[in-house]
C-alpha cells in the first residue's frame, strides 16, 4: 500500500490511496464551483491569498473549487503538504494550469512525469548540487559588485525590482550557459511578457490578451535562443555547464535529444530560477529596510567574516544569522504560493473523495502564514535559530516544495541570495521611498507592489 500519514488515526477510506479501497460512498470536500466554465477563477486570480484565506475560514483545511479551468481541491497544512509529496506518480502527477501548459515547454522537466521525470532529474542534479556551487560563488560575486556600481550611477531612486531581475537573468545565463553574450535586458523583457502569460486567467491567443502577448514573447524568446544552442551543438566537447550537459546526453540508442526539447528545458530553467529569486532578493531588501534592528544584526555578522577575503561556500556557511533572515523572508513572503497535481485515481483525503482528474493544490503560502509556526504574522528570524527550530517538522517550511519535485534549483538560489544580501549588507545602504506600496502583488508572485522604489548608495 502507498505510504499514507494518515492511516495511524483514520480509516482506510478517510486518507487512502489505495485503488482496491471504495471511496465512491464519500462526500466531496466542501466548497463551490462557481460559475459554468469560468468557476471561481476571477476571485482567485485577483488575489488568491484572500480566495483560500476566506474559504479556509468558511470550510477548513480541505476545500473544493473551480479555478483556471479545472475542478480543485485545496489541501492546507504540514499534514495535507506531506500526503501531497507522497504522491508524485502513485495517485498524482504534476500538472500545470491551461495557460501555462500551452507556453510551458511540453518537454521541460515542470512538465513530463514518470520515468522520463527522474531520468531529466538524474541529468540536471550535478548542476545544482550544494558543491556544484562552489564554482559559482566568485561568478556571482563579481556580476553582484559591477551591478552595484550601475545602481549606483542610476537615477536615484529606481525600481530595486526591475534592477534585481537584470543581475538575476545575468546570473542564471552564466549557471545555465556559461554565457554573457546574451542580451540580457532584452531577454528580461520578454521574460516578463512569458511569465504573465503563463498566469493568465484565459488561454486566449489572440494578439493583445495577456496570454497572446505571453505566446509571441515565447516565440521570440526561442528564436533568439536556438542559433545560441545551434553554435553549441557544433562543439566536438561540450563545456561543462548545464546545457553542455542537455547537448552531451544520450538515449539507450545514442540519440541525443531532440533541440526542441534542449530549448523547452532552457527556458523553462530560466523562467523556474528567475521571477522566484527575484522576488525573494527584492523581498529580503525591503524587509531589512523594515526592520533596521535585524540589518544591523547582520552587519554585525558580515563584519566578523568580511576580513576573510572574496566570498567562498565557507564564508558563507559562517553567516548562520542571515541564512536564517533569507529563511524567513521566503516564509514570510513565499515566492511560489502554491503548486498544482492531478489525481490519476479517486482517492479519499480528510475524509473526502476526490475524484480522478481533479487538480490537487499544495498551499505553501497557507502552510506558512498558520500553527504550528508561533505568532505566524511576525517577521522574526530568530523563528530559523537553533534554539527554536520552527521550520524543523516536515512538511511546515516549504518554500522550495518537497518529494520528488521538491525544487531543482533551491541551492543554487539559496547560494546567489547568500551572496546578493552579504555584498548588499556589507558596502551599500538603500532607503525605501516614502508613500509606496510595498504590499506584495496578490498574484502570481508577490513581488512589492510599486516596484521597490529606492535610493541606494554606497556605506
Ligand atoms: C527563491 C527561489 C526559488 C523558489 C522559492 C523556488 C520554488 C520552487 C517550488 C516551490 C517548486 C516546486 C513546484 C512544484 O511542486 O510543482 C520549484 C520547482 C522547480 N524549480 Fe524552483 N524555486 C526557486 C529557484 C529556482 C532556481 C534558481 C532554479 C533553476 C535555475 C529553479 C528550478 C526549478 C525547477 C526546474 C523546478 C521543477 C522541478 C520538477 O518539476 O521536477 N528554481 N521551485
Amino acid at each position: 500500500m502507498a505510504y499514507d500519514l494518515t492511516m495511524e488515526t483514520q480509516s482506510p477510506a478517510e486518507s487512502s490511496p489505495d485503488p482496491s479501497v471504495d471511496v465512491s460512498h464519500l462526500p466531496l470536500p466542501p466548497g463551490s464551483s462557481g460559475l459554468p466554465l469560468l468557476g471561481e477563477t476571477l476571485a482567485f486570480v485577483r488575489d488568491s491569498g484572500k480566495f483560500i484565506e476566506e474559504r479556509r475560514r468558511l470550510h477548513g483545511d480541505v476545500f473544493r473549487s473551480h479555478v483556471l479551468g479545472d475542478p480543485i481541491v485545496f489541501m492546507i497544512g504540514p499534514e495535507a503538504n506531506r500526503w501531497i509529496f507522497a504522491g508524485e506518480n502513485k495517485y498524482l502527477r504534476n500538472r500545470w494550469h491551461r495557460s501555462a501548459r500551452k507556453l510551458l515547454g511540453q518537454q521541460s522537466v515542470a512538465m513530463i512525469n514518470g520515468s522520463a521525470h527522474l531520468e531529466r532529474r538524474r541529468l540536471l542534479a550535478p548542476h545544482f548540487t550544494y558543491a556544484a556551487m562552489r564554482h559559482f560563488v566568485p561568478r556571482i560575486e563579481a556580476l553582484v559588485h559591477r551591478h552595484c556600481e550601475q545602481w549606483l550611477s542610476a537615477a536615484q531612486p529606481f525600481k530595486a525590482v526591475d534592477a534585481v531581475r537584470a543581475l538575476v537573468f545575468e546570473v542564471a545565463i552564466v549557471l545555465l550557459m556559461g554565457e554573457s553574450r546574451v542580451d540580457a535586458a532584452y531577454m528580461s523583457r520578454l521574460f516578463k511578457q512569458w511569465a504573465a502569460g503563463l498566469f493568465a486567467a484565459v488561454p486566449l491567443d489572440i494578439p493583445f490578451t495577456t496570454f497572446g502577448r505571453g505566446a509571441a514573447a515565447e516565440k521570440e524568446m526561442r528564436e533568439y535562443l536556438t542559433p545560441l544552442v545551434a553554435e553549441r551543438e557544433k562543439l566536438a566537447e561540450q563545456p561543462p555547464d548545464t546545457l553542455g550537459s542537455l547537448l552531451s546526453a544520450r538515449d539507450e540508442h545514442g540519440r541525443p535529444l531532440p533541440r526542441e526539447t534542449v530549448l523547452d528545458e532552457l527556458q523553462l530553467l530560466l523562467f523556474a530560477g528567475h521571477d522566484t529569486t527575484v522576488t525573494a532578493t527584492s523581498n529580503l531588501m525591503m524587509l531589512l529596510a523594515r526592520y533596521p534592528e535585524v540589518l544591523e544584526r547582520c552587519r554585525q555578522e558580515q563584519q566578523q567574516v568580511a576580513e576573510k577575503g572574496p566570498l567562498t561556500l565557507e564564508s558563507l556557511r559562517a553567516m548562520p544569522y542571515l541564512h536564517q533572515v533569507i529563511q524567513e523572508v521566503m516564509r514570510f513572503i513565499p515566492p511560489v504560493a502554491g503548486a498544482f497535481r492531478v489525481t490519476t485515481q479517486d482517492v479519499a483525503y480528510g475524509g473526502y473523495r476526490i475524484p480522478k482528474g481533479w487538480q490537487v493544490s499544495l498551499g505553501i503560502r497557507g502552510t506558512h502564514q498558520r500553527a504550528p509556526w508561533t505568532s505566524p504574522e511576525r517577521f522574526d528570524p530568530d523563528r530559523m535559530g537553533p534554539e527554536r527550530n520552527e521550520q524543523k517538522p516536515q512538511g511546515v517550511y516549504i518554500p522550495f516544495g518537497g518529494g520528488p519535485r521538491v525544487c531543482v534549483g533551491q541551492h543554487f538560489a539559496m547560494v546567489e541570495m547568500a551572496v546578493v544580501s552579504s555584498l548588499l549588507v556589507r558596502g551599500y545602504q538603500w532607503e525605501l521611498v516614502p508613500g509606496q506600496d510595498l504590499s506584495p502583488i496578490p498574484f502570481p508572485i508577490p513581488l512589492p507592489r510599486d516596484g521597490l522604489l529606492v535610493r541606494f548608495s554606497r556605506r
